[in-house]
């Protein structure tokens, strides 16, 4: 058994009776990076030097061993700032960003618990994509068959994990960027609640929409993580002043009586047959537990992708004007005037779909076209998060597939820009309501390619959300399946 098939407690257990060093953990990720990174391609920075020192510093005093993520190693999506580290949110323009002055919220609370940062996670492009292809540096492949897309935009986050190169790690998710990518590779992620974890240090791409999360193995190792990174930020407005609970301590408790709610919506067209009989035997075994669920309706999540689209895009056009050579990002070398420096560090850093978000945003954003778009588009997000709030009056979560297919081929969608979003219709909607969401591995399709388990929960009821899915989890063995990369692991 691989070191990283045990779970973060068992690893814990394992440091603290001194079986195994933090360097034997760091050790392993470094190895097995070297092993399948040059086919997985999940990392753009690796940490390793800074790594093994801190690892030898955390032997040599174990004064820190209660520390909680206590020489832990684990991987960041590399839109999430970490001082002193390479960041470039897999863009050219921030190729030069070696060495950030401080550290996201996030980073600091690892940091403070003791993990060890392994290195930084290819993404999308300011996390604008599906597929990892937006990635200006490389395109991560799917660690269960490298012809296939490992989601995105977390999908460095996503494939490092199911590869095993990191026990665990962050992602972030605006419209499905953590829950698709989780789906597509066969692991854990979660969104939390909007408000639950800091965004101080996270690249902005649509302010009212993002949300750091973890990527696990297990469900546990998932809210083990999330107790350890949740919590008011005074250097974040949004974050909520919300006591965060012990999420491990949710997970003793069983299903009975709990009350599913099956939106129609989301076992409708475009869903193909394997996924909707992974998500029927999936209710069946909730069914099994003592549960019970009933088919409801979001009626107004039709409109999700395109509400989302505008909105996103109007947010990103603003959050990304700071990139123009002079505040943030490399400067042309190609201008004589400064506007043409402006536009010319635009358009030579940004790749092609993040100026299409851009354009998008700016156009829906602009006087006479504002009230049609952007404002019409606020409306019809307050209808769809109406819509969950109604529903989970009367039941305790909504569970669905992640994703319509699961991961489509590298190169299938990257010229269809519309394809490639409608891909996000069933994790989307979850962002526009600010809900927490899940997703958890719940079969095979017939390629022998991951399928996701969606439960989505009431805001700042995580702990239903992981309890729902760590029952689903302890029933099945999906989690338990491994890609065969490398061989390296059963
Ligand atoms: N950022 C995300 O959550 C991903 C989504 N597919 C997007 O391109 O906007």
């Amino acid at each position: 058994m691989a070191l990283f098939d045990y779970t973060l407690r068992e690893l814990q257990e394992k440091l603290h009776s001194k079986e195994i060093t933090v360097t034997d953990l760091v050790d392993e990720s470094y190895q097995r990076i070297e092993e399948v990174d040059h086919a997985v391609k999940a990392f753009l920075t690796l940490n390793k030097e800074a790594a093994q020192n801190q690892a030898a510093e955390l032997d040599a005093d174990r004064g820190n061993d209660a520390a909680k993520l206590f020489g832990l190693p684990i991987g960041v999506k590399d839109n999430i700032v970490t001082k002193g580290l390479r960041t470039t949110a897999a863009s050219q323009l921030l190729r030069n960003l070696e060495d950030p002055l401080y550290d996201a919220t996030v980073v600091q609370k690892l940091n403070e618990a003791k993990s060890v940062t392994i290195g930084k996670l290819n993404m999308d492009e300011f996390a604008m994509g599906s597929s990892n292809e937006n990635s200006s540096y490389t395109a991560t492949r799917n660690p269960w068959n490298p012809d296939y897309v490992p989601g995105g935009s977390s999908g460095g986050s996503a494939a490092a994990v199911a590869a095993g190169e990191v026990p665990f790690s962050l992602g972030s998710d605006t419209g499905g960027s953590i829950r698709q990518p989780a789906a597509f590779c066969g692991v854990v992620g979660l969104k939390p609640t909007y408000g639950r974890v800091s965004r101080f240090g996270l690249i902005a791409f649509a302010s009212s929409l993002d949300q750091i999360g973890p990527i696990t193995r297990t469900v546990e190792d998932n809210a083990f993580l999330l107790e350890n990174i949740a919590g008011h930020d005074k250097m974040d407005s949004t974050s909520a002043n919300v006591e965060v609970p012990s999420y491990t301590d949710a997970l003793t408790g069983d299903v009975k009586g709990l009350k599913i709610a099956v939106p129609k919506e989301y076992l409708g067209e475009g869903v193909t047959p394997e996924v909707k009989e992974a998500v029927q035997a999936a209710l069946k075994k909730y069914e099994e537990l003592g549960a019970t669920w009933e088919e409801v309706s979001l009626p107004h999540s039709k409109y999700a992708v395109a509400t989302y689209y505008l909105l996103s895009s109007s947010e990103a056009s603003a959050n990304l004007a700071r990139f123009d050579g002079v505040r943030y990002g490399v400067r042309t070398d190609n201008a004589d005037t400064m506007l043409d420096m402006f536009k010319n560090s635009r358009s030579e850093g940004f790749g092609n779909e993040v100026k299409r978000r851009i354009m998008l945003g700016t156009f829906a954003l602009s006087s006479g076209y504002y009230d049609a778009y952007y404002k019409k588009a606020q409306q019809v997000r307050t209808l769809i998060k109406n819509d969950f709030e109604k529903v989970l009056e009367d039941y305790d979560v909504i569970i669905g597939p992640t994703t319509p297919t699961p991961a489509f081929k590298v190169g299938e969608k990257i010229d269809d820009p519309l394809t490639m979003y409608a891909n996000d219709i069933l994790t989307i909607p979850v962002n526009l309501a600010g809900v927490p969401g899940i997703s958890v591995p719940c079969g095979l399709s017939s390629d022998g390619l991951p399928i996701g388990l969606q439960i989505i929960g009431k805001h700042f009821d995580e702990s239903t959300v992981y309890r729902t899915a760590h029952a689903f989890e302890q029933a099945t063995d999906f989690h338990k399946q491994r890609p065969s990369l490398g061989g390296a692991q059963s």
